[in-house]
């Protein structure tokens, strides 16, 4: 009798996100500006992928291009962007779009107090979120689920949070609840922009583990924009180098952070001091 062996090829994760030849340009007083030119990205089932660069790069333009975040005086373009689920989400009009946020991708942006509305109890925008995607479900539901939801990322004594408004809270609770909002819906994909900038070194780690483990946890995807090589290295398995409103390297972020090929990339990796290495500080 003969036996056939067969050789089971592993497939490549699926692409959650893949971004073609996003351009955007704005029009300002002083003429029209090209912040993003041409950028190309993806991101794949269960991973978090990294955006670095300077300060100016184009990093935050980019993921509020992606999202149609960008104010009237912007035009974005792309060859295409497709998302899971929903095809190519290029030519997408605002209200569209405002489907696709918080359902398929949830959006953690640098300032919580801006994510949040100041006149509404925080109880009344998980209500509102969840109205304004057709969940229909009772006031008394959804404050179940605002309550799970609030525990879930650490705070303690919830009901007192969802009676009161952003300003009672910290910076660190308020982003702690804009990642419970941006995650209530189990969107796939959540894009987080600097999340943790001007929190405290502390409170800067608890919240960067509060996501990638929800992210980690629930199989979702993340686009992570940042700074810091020492959280891409922490948190990303792949990274996006950006330079001048382009992309000028992507890869895992072993391969980027040993073997950087792009000139910009070896300077911003070789600016990291290492252990054991001197440091010249002024006296
Ligand atoms: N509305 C706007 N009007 C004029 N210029 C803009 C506007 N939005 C962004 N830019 C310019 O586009 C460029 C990219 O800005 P962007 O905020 O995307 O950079 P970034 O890499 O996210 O920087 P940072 O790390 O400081 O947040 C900058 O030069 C910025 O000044």
């Amino acid at each position: 009798m003969s036996e056939t062996t067969s050789t089971t090829v592993p497939s490549a994760p699926e692409t959650v996100l893949d971004v073609r030849n996003l351009a955007v340009s704005i029009r300002t007083p002083d003429g029209v500006v090209n912040p993003v030119k041409g950028v190309d990205f993806s991101v794949r089932k269960g991973e978090i992928v990294g955006v670095v660069g300077e300060s100016g790069c184009g990093k935050s333009t980019t993921i509020k291009g992606v999202l149609n975040l960008l104010g009237p005086n912007s035009t974005v373009t792309a060859d295409r962007i497709e998302l899971a689920g929903h095809g190519d989400i290029a030519g997408y009009s605002s209200k569209q779009m405002q489907k696709v946020r918080g359902r398929a991708v949830g959006f953690v942006a640098q300032n919580p107090f801006g994510s949040l509305n100041p006149i509404y109890t925080i109880e009344r925008q998980f209500f509102e979120l969840q109205k304004a995607h057709g969940t229909k479900v009772p006031r008394k539901e959804s404050r179940k689920i605002a309550l799970a939801m609030l525990d879930g990322v650490g705070i303690v004594r919830p009901e007192r949070v969802l009676d009161g408004y952003a300003h009672q809270l910290s910076g660190g609770m308020a982003q702690r609840v804009v990642i419970a909002l941006a995650t209530t819906l189990s969107p796939p994909l959540l894009f987080a922009d600097e999340p943790t900038t001007g929190l405290d070194a502390t409170v800067q780690a608890q919240i960067l583990d509060l996501i990638s483990s929800k992210v980690r946890e629930e199989g979702r995807s993340m686009l992570l924009v940042t700074h810091d090589l020492g959280v891409i290295a922490q948190y990303c398995q792949r990274v996006v180098v950006m330079y001048g409103g382009e992309v000028v390297e992507e890869g895992t972020v072993h391969d980027v952070m040993v073997t950087p090929q792009h000139p910009y990339s070896q300077k911003l990796i070789g600016s990291v001091p290492k252990p054991g290495e001197k440091l010249n500080v002024a006296r």
